[in-house]
């Protein structure tokens, strides 16, 4: 039978100061194939997909539901078999990739003819923020942002001359609570000093100043201060990556994963040496996935 199949990189988001609005899209897929049925059906055949009991509590469903009743359309039956390497609530974007999987499956059932900003701006509403949406939808280094006027407009950096390191530990940490520690507000000098950080961390990676980057990355005052306190070995992490050479190293996303950049080529030997000081961490060198989401035709 010939059907469709999805990939989705893993990403992650802020980078530091780029809160709510940097993304990066990491080489670890979510992936979706999907076959005609006479009734909806989903297997999952990763230990790293979470339970569920009937389809209609499906999360990728109910996103691809809510997106085809949007459009007063009916979902055709399939069955879908989905795979993932990307660990559930861990700062590397899983849910944002099973949005966008939600949303490929009914532009691709419905023939809704979905433009890559149409699905950017549905994946934001589900989501509350752009950025790990758009880094899966296009992959690389994303900024983006939801302006005043309801508008999303976003920027795909050129590919960096980097390697990324992981330090993912065995726990979960939900955005919904680690969004909770964070202020309401801030002042005008906290505003400004923070957005200059983060306008500094964009044009030094663009310009391959990435030792700024590293620095400025590093003193984020959007939110990092106030997640700090959720994440075991935060400062031994940050320490020991810097002594090992790194460039900078913040949160991924909301947590409870941090991420590296490191100059090119020394990635696997940081991974490999911080991984021997964190057994209990999952210490990975990654690379940026440059293609963002793909659709291709399937057969089994
Ligand atoms: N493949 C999937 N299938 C179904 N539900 C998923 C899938 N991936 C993620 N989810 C849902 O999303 C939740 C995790 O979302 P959450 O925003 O807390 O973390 P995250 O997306 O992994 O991290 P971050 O947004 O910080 O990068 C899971 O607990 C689950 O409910
Ligand atoms: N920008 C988001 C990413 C997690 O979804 C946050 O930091 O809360």
């Amino acid at each position: 039978m010939v059907g469709f199949k999805l990939s989705l990189p893993a990403s992650s988001a802020n980078i530091g100061p780029g809160f709510d609005s940097a993304g990066i899209a990491l080489n670890r897929y979510l992936t979706l194939q999907v076959f005609e049925n006479d009734k909806w059906e989903f297997e999952h055949n990763s230990h790293l997909l979470p339970s569920f009991t009937d389809y209609k509590d499906h999360f990728i469903y109910q996103i691809a539901k809510r997106l085809a009743d949007r459009h007063n359309k009916s979902l055709p039956a399939c069955r879908v078999k989905i795979d993932s390497e990307i660990p559930l609530a861990r700062g590397l974007g899983s849910s944002a990739s099973a949005v966008i999987a939600g949303i490929e499956l009914a532009n691709q059932l419905c023939c809704l003819s979905l433009t890559p900003e149409d699905k950017l701006a549905f994946g934001t509403e589900i989501e509350g923020h752009p950025d790990n949406v758009a880094a899966v939808l296009f992959g690389g280094f994303v900024i983006t942002v939801k302006t005043p006027k309801n508008e999303i407009d976003y920027f795909q950096l050129p590919a960096l001359n980097l390697d990324i390191v992981v330090y993912i530990p065995t726990f979960e940490l939900k955005t919904e609570d680690a969004r909770k520690v964070l202020p309401k507000s801030y002042s005008r000098k906290e505003a400004a000093t923070a957005s200059g950080i983060s306008n500094l961390v964009m044009a030094s990676l663009i310009s391959g100043n990435f030792e700024l980057a590293g620095r400025m990355m590093e003193q984020d005052l959007f939110h990092e201060p106030y997640r700090a306190e959720l994440i075991p070995n935060y400062q031994f992490i940050k320490q020991a990556a810097k002594n090992a050479g790194a460039y900078g190293t913040v949160i991924s996303g909301a947590g409870p994963t941090m991420i590296s950049i490191v100059p090119k080529g020394t990635g696997e030997t940081t991974a490999n040496h911080i991984q021997s000081l964190l057994p209990d961490y999952q210490v990975e060198a990654l690379m940026v996935d440059t293609n963002g989401l793909q659709i291709k035709l399937a057969a089994e």
